[in-house]
């Protein structure tokens, strides 16, 4: 998932004043446009979702990956090996929805079938839709029975999948499956592809086109990744957070509590931390650590709205660390650097440090930074303060009038440089989203980097935003195919 769409649609209405300078009035226009285009955009980020569930080894991820397009969930042939639910932005027919794998459920002490139906339970309550996928080489099975009964209670739509159909020979076994009571089987080969544009055709028809009310995705506490490399301290700082309070599970109004998040209360408010489970059940993999570390790290960036990025202060920094801000920077979302182990700092080391930070975190001189010990609780308290901040950042909205009254000035007194002979003008600008905030200039050539990067710094100068990444994309305008008679050209100001 990267950035917010709202950015692209609002952008795309504003192709329609091509060609003319704005004047104070149509700026006041365009902040009313880009307001509702953002009001919409927030609620498209609660996309419909469709959560993919049934039992170990039926295919589901290789369906996700089929859906996706690519090879991004993880497929083995080893029941169980999705360990967490991931959720991934897909598109079918023009429409984004959300993905969401359900594999992954070790059979517990409950036994496969009750854990199977538990999943289910959680995808009916979360999702706009389900798809329960089956074996069709195998048949219903007292397992795919006990999902079945559950779903069958489900006010929300449930589409059956018929999987492993590799073949036309294997059509007739899929008969049998209406005996689910979930309707037709839609027999498809997630391994081969076969009828699986059919089937999402289905899906596709069964989500709700608008999005669904803000609900467990936009409402209640705010959500926090917690990241960083092994061993920096996350699980330290995860239960010294939730140590200090009384943990507060259910009682948040409004909100569900996903299994794998941890609602923490900081400094008076709640706060959802994102993908937790994993860093409390301590799961190890003998075999690719390293890319189960980093797809875990990937989703909770994800899914949450700020990261607090947790490096080891008193070590210089690694690969590994920027790996993880890159990670961060790149899906858009807020951040607090949390500089741990701080009690292991002396002098020398923090000498080191300065030197060695302007350096490593040049792309994000930005974030928010605060130096504290997982250990011994040395200022973890500042660490809401610090969230708040980034998230208020990441909010913000500067009013087009006030951008453009700030950015003449600045592009008179430093024009972008001459490209190929030709000067290219900033026609006007507008901040066209919000989480994370993102300028659109409009201009007549292209900027270069070093340029967009002036003016990200100097507009941070101007209007703050500590914590957040800010986003500047530039809109070459286009050639007018009709000029107009009298010829209402681009006007300077
Ligand atoms: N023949 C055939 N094999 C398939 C098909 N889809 C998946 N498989 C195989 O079935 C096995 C399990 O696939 P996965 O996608 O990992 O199954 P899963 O349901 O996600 O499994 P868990 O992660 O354990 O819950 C793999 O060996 C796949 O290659 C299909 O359409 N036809
Ligand atoms: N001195 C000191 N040690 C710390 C601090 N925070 C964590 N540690 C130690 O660092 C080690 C790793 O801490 P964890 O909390 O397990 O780190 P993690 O990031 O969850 O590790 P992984 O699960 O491997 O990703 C443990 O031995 C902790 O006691 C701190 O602030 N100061």
């Amino acid at each position: 998932m990267t950035g917010f769409d709202a950015a692209d649609s609002a952008v795309d209405g504003l192709g329609e004043i091509d060609g003319t300078w704005a004047d104070e009035s149509e700026f006041a226009a365009l902040d009313a446009r880009i307001e509702a285009d953002e009001a919409e955009g927030r609620a498209a980020a609660a996309q419909p979702v469709l959560a993919v569930v049934g039992r170990p080894n039926v295919g589901k991820s290789t369906l996700v990956n089929r859906i996706l397009g690519r090879r991004e969930a993880v497929v083995q042939d080893v029941p169980g090996v999705t360990r967490d639910r991931v959720a991934y932005d897909a598109f079918w027919a023009g429409r984004r929805f959300t993905l969401v794998d359900t594999g992954g459920w070790e059979p517990d002490a409950t036994g496969l079938q009750a854990s199977v139906a538990a999943q289910a339970e959680m995808a009916m309550q979360t999702a706009d839709a389900v798809l329960l996928v089956v074996d069709a080489t195998v048949g219903a099975t007292a397992t795919d029975e006990a999902v079945a009964r559950v779903l069958r209670r489900s006010k929300k739509p449930v589409l059956l999948a018929a999987n492993k159909v590799d073949d036309d020979r294997l059509l007739a076994d899929t008969a049998s499956l209406w005996s689910l009571g979930l309707g037709e089987p839609h027999p498809v080969s997630a391994l081969h592809g076969r009828s699986s544009g059919d089937l999402l055709d289905s899906v596709m028809a069964a989500l709700p086109e608008a999005p669904r009310e803000a609900g467990t995705v936009t409402a209640g506490p705010r959500r926090v990744a917690l990241v960083g490399k092994p061993n920096v301290g996350k699980s330290s700082l995860l239960n010294r957070l939730s140590g200090e309070q009384r943990s507060v599970v259910d009682s948040v109004a409004g909100t569900t509590v996903d299994p794998v998040d941890s609602l923490v209360e900081l400094d008076g408010e709640v706060w959802r931390f994102v993908d937790t489970a994993g860093l409390r059940k301590r799961v190890n993999f003998a075999d690719g650590a390293e890319y189960y570390a980093s797809l875990r790290t990937k989703t909770a960036i994800d899914a949450a709205e700020v990261a607090i990025v947790l490096l080891d202060a008193s070590e210089p920094l690694t690969e590994q660390d920027l790996r993880v801000l890159t990670m961060v920077v790149e899906a858009g979302r807020a951040c607090v650097l949390a500089f741990n182990k701080w009690d292991l700092v002396d002098e020398d080391r923090r000498h080191a440090m300065v030197r060695e930070l302007d350096r490593g975190l040049v792309r994000v001189p930005w974030a928010e930074k605060v130096n504290i010990s997982a250990l011994t609780g040395r200022a973890v308290r500042k660490l809401a303060p610090a969230l708040r901040t980034a998230l208020s950042s990441w909010d913000q909205r500067v009013s087009t009038g006030q951008l453009n009254g700030w950015l003449s000035d600045l592009i008179a007194a430093t024009p972008p440089p001459v490209r190929g002979g030709k000067q290219p003008k900033v026609l006007f600008a507008t901040q066209a989203g919000i989480r994370p905030p993102t300028l659109v200039l409009f201009t007549t050539g292209f900027l270069e980097a070093g340029y967009r990067r002036f003016i990200e710094r100097k507009f941070r100068e101007q209007f703050g935003f500590a914590g957040s990444p800010v986003r500047v994309n530039v809109r070459v305008r286009e050639k007018k195919q009709k000029p107009k008679a009298g010829g209402k050209a681009a006007r300077n100001r």
